[in-house]
């Protein structure tokens, strides 16, 4: 895999601040043709005058022009290179988990950044377990993009049902219940929890959160660490349940937007721990192209900074979980919420949802007093016989439609 890098004179190497997030101090252009099979983005990255920039891309149905035009002169670096500028990026913006096993660069080559040098070697194993589920799922979607090249995702894209309003209902449930609205979730396992509940039927379960007054449902997709499958999600969507559906997925690549809506998701995630600036901005574009709402997940301060500074975002979650350590403090989304963060917060009228972690009604009055409009449960509601007693347990009342 090439890359050509258009600099402003050839085999200069751009310099990490141009390729910084804000990229409105990008003085050059960068172009990144990452050719995967099945799906070829060759991104051009320029800038002309503060806060213009062009993201273009030779997929007609993906071009997205920002403004800015791109210099003629293209050098060609090698794919180990552009993983550097993908690694060197990520970290300009606080990100620490790398997207793949440290990529062949030469011998010795430890670029403007030490990557990861612990004793003196580059780590090449995974340093937590998000990082390994990241590795894992980029492995993953390349061997599922073989078996559904993003032309047949494409057209079944095409013929899918509209999609249900995500933020809506989650609006609607907030007002008609003076309550966050609830994204119940549908999750056999976890890392950090092991098996939540035996015998799972996730088209039982998601009715009787329906029943229980889920406004949202979330469903895990991943197999290898949640036991969960895109098989779930279209049986729920097939089995008539009318709730929107979020797709709870790791994502790292476009292709598996696609993949999500031709699989009935109504909603993506999009975690900021592993997605650059520039990834969330291109990925937030693709999901309301599909008609997809998209939940933009932070977990500190760094990351709640970085998604205000883009724009278009309607729904953050705010996970109580570190992906990294599996610690759990419902007080992460009070922290998160204060000072000039919740004044933006409240300004753009953005929905933030307060996950993990939440399993008493004083739980849920504590991170609505902190300001959220919606909550995510997953593990506090599942494991019950009855989930929609479950659900009328964590708020202390009925809160159903029915
Ligand atoms: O089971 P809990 O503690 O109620 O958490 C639910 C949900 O927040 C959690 O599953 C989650 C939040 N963000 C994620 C990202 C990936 C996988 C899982 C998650």
């Amino acid at each position: 895999m090439d890359a050509l890098v258009p600099v402003q004179s050839a085999g200069q190497r751009l310099p990490l601040r141009l390729l910084s997030p804000s990229l409105h101090r990008c003085i050059g252009s960068v172009s990144i043709r990452r050719s995967v099979s099945g799906f070829a983005m060759d991104t051009r990255i320029s800038s002309r005058s503060p806060s213009q920039f062009t993201i273009r891309s030779q997929q007609s149905d993906l071009k997205e022009s920002l403004g800015g035009v791109a210099s003629s002169s293209d050098v060609r670096i090698k794919e180990w290179e552009v993983d550097m500028y993908q690694n060197e990026l990520a970290i300009s913006q606080g990100i620490r988990i790398r997207r793949k096993p440290p990529s062949k660069a030469p011998l010795g080559y430890s670029g403007p950044f030490e990557l990861r040098l612990l004793n003196g070697q580059v780590a090449d194993s995974p340093s937590n377990i998000l990082e390994e589920i990241t590795w894992y799922k980029d492995h993953e979607v390349s061997r599922m993009k073989e078996l559904n090249p993003l032309e047949a995702l494409k057209k079944a894209v095409e013929n899918a049902p509209p999609t249900r309003d995500f933020v809506g209902a989650l609006r609607m449930a907030h007002q008609r219940t003076g309550f966050p609205g609830l994204i119940a979730e549908v999750k056999k396992a976890s890392p950090s929890r092991g098996i939540l509940k035996e015998n799972f039927d996730p088209v039982e379960i998601a009715q009787a959160y329906e029943r229980g007054g889920a406004a949202c449902l979330s469903v895990l997709t991943d197999q290898k660490y949640f036991k969960g499958g895109f098989e779930n999600l279209e049986a729920i969507r097939s089995a008539g349940v009318k709730c929107p559906l979020l797709c709870k997925e790791f994502v790292v690549d476009p292709w598996q937007i696609y993949y999500a809506r031709a699989k009935g998701a109504d909603a993506v995630l999009l975690i900021a721990a592993i997605l650059t600036d520039l990834e969330i901005t291109y990925l937030l574009k693709l999901s309301k192209k599909l008609g997809l709402a998209a939940l933009v997940e932070v977990h500190d301060e760094r990351e709640m900074g970085r998604v205000l500074g883009i724009e278009g975002i309607e729904l953050v979650g705010i996970n109580n979980r570190s992906l990294e350590t599996f610690k759990v403090d419902i007080s992460n989304t009070k922290k998160l919420l204060e000072g000039e963060h919740g004044r933006q917060i409240r300004e753009k009228d953005m929905i933030v949802v307060g996950e993990s972690g939440l399993f008493t009604p004083d739980d849920i009055a504590y991170v609505q007093a902190a300001g959220v409009k919606a909550v995510l449960v997953g593990e506090s509601i599942v494991k019950q016989n009855d989930p929609e007693k479950g659900i009328a347990g964590l708020f202390g009342r009925n809160i159903s439609q029915t």
